[in-house]
């Protein structure tokens, strides 16, 4: 078995990597500098407990990589890039090897679905942060991350046992679930934030923006009929198996779309998450004024250049009527 991880920034970069380090076989799929900076030197791993190098090959493409029957792939790039990502994985070959989401938000593996026979979802608990090529940092201790991982759209397989198995000796903490996607619709609740915590600074407002967004949230997937599961703070894996904890040398650089636009990457994550409970409303009925708010900050952000955390928590209160 090989685990080929699409997208080797964050999410990807630390899976891989400790993948790698644990003995699996693993290709990633990179690009721009830090595909250069991972054939250069490896990627240098940070976490609680110390730093690591892993080296494993790096790839452009997955045609380069050549897809072999017995690959499992795990998709993390963001969700504005899984398109592409599937038509290169398709035009490499891909048939029905597993594919991973390994991704926030929900849409991935629909998309994928329409492509691919074999998808699976994976909810991705692993406050990561990529902002230098080379180099990706966890901040979850005594495990690096937790995943529930599950095919779309419910049951499991030996593919799930066997990724799990992989990363569980990798220092993650990974469950096969039968219902992965309603840990994924939990997930996704906590992810409204993320543009908050982009667009004003991490911290600011979060008391008064954060329980907003989440009761439209619930109560769009309530009229939707969709059960979620609470992969937040109270999810009582979180105490024994990850908390947050501190990095020699690092400070956590924010959610991973604030990284988006520090990065400069030209596109955001929002319309996926945001947008999903966007999109539910118009569909069962629900007024997302909020999230739709927070949707069209975004767009303007990316459009007139802002930075992160460049917003004035003023304007923001007062469009919001807070
Ligand atoms: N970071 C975090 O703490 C967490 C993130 N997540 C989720 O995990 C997913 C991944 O996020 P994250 O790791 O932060 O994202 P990153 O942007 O850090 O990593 C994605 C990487 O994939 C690269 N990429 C995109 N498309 C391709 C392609 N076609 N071929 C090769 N490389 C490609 C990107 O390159 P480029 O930089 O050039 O765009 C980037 O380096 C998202 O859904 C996110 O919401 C979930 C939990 C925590
Ligand atoms: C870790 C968390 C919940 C928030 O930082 C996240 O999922 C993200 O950054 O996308």
């Amino acid at each position: 078995m090989r685990v080929v991880v699409v997208g080797i920034g964050a999410v990807g970069g630390t899976i891989a990597a400790a993948l790698s380090l644990a003995g699996v076989e693993v290709a990633g799929i990179a690009r721009g500098a830090q595909l250069a900076a991972i054939r250069a030197n490896g990627l240098h791993l940070r976490t609680p407990d110390g730093a690591h190098f892993a080296h494993f090959p790096c790839y452009a493409d997955p045609a380069e990589a050549g897809l072999r029957p017995d690959d499992l792939v795990v998709l993390t790039v963001k969700s504005q890039d899984s398109a592409a990502a599937l038509a290169q994985l398709r035009a490499a070959g891909m048939t029905d090897q597993p594919l991973f989401c390994a991704q926030n938000g929900v849409a991935n593996e629909a998309l994928a679905a329409r492509v691919l026979p074999n998808v699976h979802g994976m909810t991705v608990m692993l406050p990561a942060d990529y902002t230098t090529p080379g180099e990706v940092i966890t901040y979850g201790g005594p495990r690096w991350g937790i995943f529930d991982l599950g095919r779309w759209p419910s049951g499991t397989d030996q593919a799930d046992a066997a990724l799990a198995e992989a990363l569980n000796r990798a220092n993650f903490a990974a469950f096969p679930s039968g219902e992965v996607m309603q840990s994924k619709y939990g997930k996704l609740l906590l992810n409204l934030h993320n543009i908050v915590d982009a667009a004003i600074g991490r911290g600011a407002l979060f008391k008064k923006i954060q329980p907003l967004l989440t009761a439209e949230g619930e109560a769009v997937l309530r009229a939707a009929g969709i059960a979620w599961q609470d992969v937040g703070i109270d999810d009582p894996r979180r105490e024994s198996l990850m908390r947050f904890a501190k990095v020699t040398g690092a400070n956590r650089a924010g959610s991973s779309t604030l990284q988006s636009f520090a990065r400069g990457a030209g596109s955001v994550e929002t319309d996926f998450l945001n947008g999903e409970i966007v999109m539910l409303g118009a569909q069962h009925g629900v007024p997302t004024p909020v999230n739709g708010w927070f949707c069209r900050l975004a767009d303007r952000m990316l459009r007139e250049g802002i930075a992160p955390g460049a917003i004035d928590p003023t304007e923001v209160e007062r469009a919001l009527g807070l």
